[in-house]
């Protein structure tokens, strides 16, 4: 049967939770390459039933937790518990649970779709015959049913990526975890990208890692924060809004009664421009405005997010 992925169902990956929730504590999580500390005393309490975006800036070190939360990396310290057992511990419980699914999808351009999954699935371990019906019914949820006879070189990324979403589903993993996903892809393809994990945040604990605000806008009920290897934020996306109302302000360009910015300060994050019916308008994330005059706004998610990574909004 093909499940469509639409507007309604998104909604319903933020709002539903699931009566019987899985828990992932990550608990004092500490990690060092050497003398290098990466980040120390991470805690966070996870849930399934609406999808988890972790956000950070590049190096803050989110491939570097997924390598844990995926098992590829031992911590220095600290201990990552899903529902009560411990996956440092005992590996092969998160193993068992988790898809992963990779920045890059591991590209073999000779083998069709169909090919590719049922070779997953071999290593995955499943059987012949039980790896046949998956991956035909996954080829189908993923709407590619119709391409599972093409060679994958003949596929777009975004193709490519749903393959990759379908590897991950092989095994019916209860934990998914995606790394920047949606990389490289067209904006229609991250849409549907962004869909298909909204979709599937219903019944699995979906944890989306990227440094695009807009990846995880519409389908996160949670975020998790990350800057230099400290959570400065987890909760919704609204309660992050909410703390940064009367932060953000607008005024015009042209103003004449303006400490005017410089080209070099509208290239800070914390100052954007917008166009508006009556011109352009000045975007400001600050504590105070430049521009005495500036009317306050209501934040996007993007701009609460940068104002808490720029320490303007205190969490
Ligand atoms: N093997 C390693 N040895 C030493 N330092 C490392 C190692 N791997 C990562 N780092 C450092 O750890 C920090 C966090 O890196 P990490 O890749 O986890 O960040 P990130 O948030 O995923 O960023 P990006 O999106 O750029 O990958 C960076 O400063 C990086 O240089």
């Amino acid at each position: 049967m093909i499940r469509h992925f639409n507007h309604e169902s998104l909604v319903n990956a933020a709002k539903e939770v699931d009566e019987r929730q899985m828990e992932l504590l990550i608990q004092n999580l500490s990690m060092s390459y050497g003398k290098t500390k990466i980040f120390s005393d991470l805690n966070a309490t996870l849930h399934d039933g609406g999808l988890i975006g972790l956000l950070g800036p590049n190096g803050a070190g989110k491939t570097t937790l997924l390598k844990i939360l995926t098992t590829l990396q031992k911590p220095t310290k600290g201990d990552v518990l899903i529902d009560g057992t411990s996956m440092i511990a005992h590996p092969n419980v998160m193993k068992n649970l988790l898809g992963y699914l990779p920045q890059q999808v591991p590209y073999f351009p000779n083998l069709t779709a169909g090919e590719y999954l049922n070779y997953i699935a071999g290593m995955k371990g499943m059987k012949a015959k039980e790896a046949r019906r998956e991956t035909g019914s996954l080829l189908e949820r993923l709407h590619l049913a119709d391409t599972g006879h093409k060679r994958l070189k003949d596929f777009s990324g975004g193709m490519r990526q749903r393959v990759g979403i379908a590897a991950t589903l092989l095994n019916d993993p209860k934990i998914i975890i995606a790394d920047e996903p949606s990389t490289g892809l067209d904006p229609e393809e991250r849409v549907t990208l962004r869909n298909i994990l909204g979709e599937l945040a219903n019944d699995h604990l979906v944890l989306l890692s990227t440094h695009i605000v807009s990846d995880v806008e519409a389908i996160a009920g949670q975020i998790l924060l990350i800057k230099e290897g400290h959570f400065l934020y987890q909760g919704t996306p609204s309660d992050l809004i909410k703390r940064s109302i009367g932060h953000v302000w607008e005024y015009p360009v042209t103003t004449a009664d303006t400490s005017p910015l410089t080209a070099k300060q509208l290239e800070e994050p914390t100052n954007s421009l917008i166009q508006r019916p009556d011109g352009i308008q000045i975007r400001e994330i600050a504590k105070t405005p430049r521009q005495p005059q500036a009317r306050q706004v209501l934040p996007s998610l993007e701009e609460a997010y940068l104002g808490a990574l720029k320490g303007v909004i205190s969490l």
